[in-house]
């Protein structure tokens, strides 16, 4: 099944960043958010981080303008009726997937592929709460989506052969190299990053280090492009503790407790780069450490 316009719900970090490569790689996109606002702000960062690669020469200002052209963005749903992929990236909570798919299925194509951005939640459950489970799958991108490589593929219990070897068709198109994980919580990359997360923040509250040294001995010291708590912020932190919650349930282990401080700072609303504050302060220039 030839993939030409790709859906996609949520227009947060990776909808945008997804939408932005999708329809660089000469795809039509749909883009629909609950918020018209959101939806702007996206459009609005998509448009800045194409001029950033005409900028540096990757792309001229023709294709900018061409990818810009492909997207229609909205906050009707039923403008998904035209997609033949919905890529769902919005907030990291089953419920809000759940409640997300009921609304959605009755409007998408018999043959639509139905895709999870989740970056922990079991496929297989998701993909049942729908009417195409062999039709359902993870396509798990990582931000920043223009900039990274991988997209993990993660096949439900029912998910098919041809399901999974059109994303598999789809991420080669959109210059992506896939890694194939089993459907277990967090899957591969965020079943080994979010618990090192997990653990600097743990480390920050039991004083180890503070967030410049806890930062500068992980980038520094094992070569990490970003600190852990960097990481965090930019990741945000709702969502580590979300895949935080998911290992901790699914594995049943206590090795994946959520540090009591990352969840602190959940409840206070100090999600990271998106809300101004994490583990550090985005209003200061560079960021200054808050601990
Ligand atoms: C939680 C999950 O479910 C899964 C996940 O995604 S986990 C998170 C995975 N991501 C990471 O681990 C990111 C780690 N950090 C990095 O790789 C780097 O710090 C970074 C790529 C984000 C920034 O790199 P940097 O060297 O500090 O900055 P900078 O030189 O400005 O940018 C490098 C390139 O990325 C581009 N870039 C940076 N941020 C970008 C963004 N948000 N959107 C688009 N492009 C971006 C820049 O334009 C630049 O492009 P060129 O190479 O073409 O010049
Ligand atoms: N952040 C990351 O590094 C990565 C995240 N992911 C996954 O991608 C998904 C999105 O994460 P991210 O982009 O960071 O999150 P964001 O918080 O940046 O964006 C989520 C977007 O979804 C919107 N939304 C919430 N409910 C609905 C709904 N019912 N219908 C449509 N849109 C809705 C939110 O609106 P509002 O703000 O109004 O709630 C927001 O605009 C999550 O599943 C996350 O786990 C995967 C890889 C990396």
């Amino acid at each position: 099944m030839a993939i030409t316009t790709v859906g996609v719900i949520g227009a947060g970090q990776m909808g945008n960043g997804i939408a932005h490569v999708a329809a660089l790689a000469g795809l039509d996109v749909v883009l629909v958010d609950v918020k018209a606002e959101a939806v702007a702000k996206a459009l609005s960062t998509i448009g800045k981080n194409l001029d950033r690669q005409v900028a540096k020469g990757g792309i001229d200002a023709g294709a900018k303008d061409a990818a810009m052209a492909r997207i229609q963005g909205g906050t009707d749903m039923s403008a998904l009726s035209a997609a033949d992929i919905v890529i769902e990236a919005a907030t990291e909570r089953e419920e809000v997937k759940l409640s997300i798919f009921k609304q959605v299925v009755p409007l998408l194509k018999a043959d639509a592929i139905l895709a999870s951005n989740t970056s922990s939640i079991s496929i297989t459950r998701l993909a049942a709460a729908t009417d195409r489970p062999h039709r359902f799958i993870g396509m798990h991108f990582m931000n920043p989506v223009p900039v990274m490589k991988l997209v993990e593929i993660i096949r439900g219990i029912a998910t098919d052969d041809a399901t999974f070897e059109a994303v598999q068709a789809l991420a080669d198109k959109m210059g992506k190299t896939t890694a194939v994980a089993q459907d277990y919580p967090a899957f591969i990359v965020n079943r080994v990053l979010i618990p090192m997360i997990n653990e600097a923040v743990q480390a920050l509250q039991e004083g180890v280090g503070n967030v410049e040294s806890i930062d500068a001995a992980l980038k520094l010291g094992a070569a990490h492009p970003m600190g852990p708590l960097a990481l965090g912020d930019f990741i945000g932190l709702d969502t580590c503790l979300a895949i935080m919650r998911v290992l901790h349930e699914g594995m049943g282990d206590s090795k994946y407790r959520p540090s009591p401080l990352l969840v602190k700072h959940v409840e206070a609303g100090w999600l990271g780069k998106k809300t101004g504050r994490g583990f550090y302060d985005y209003s200061q220039d560079p960021p200054r450490p808050t601990r």
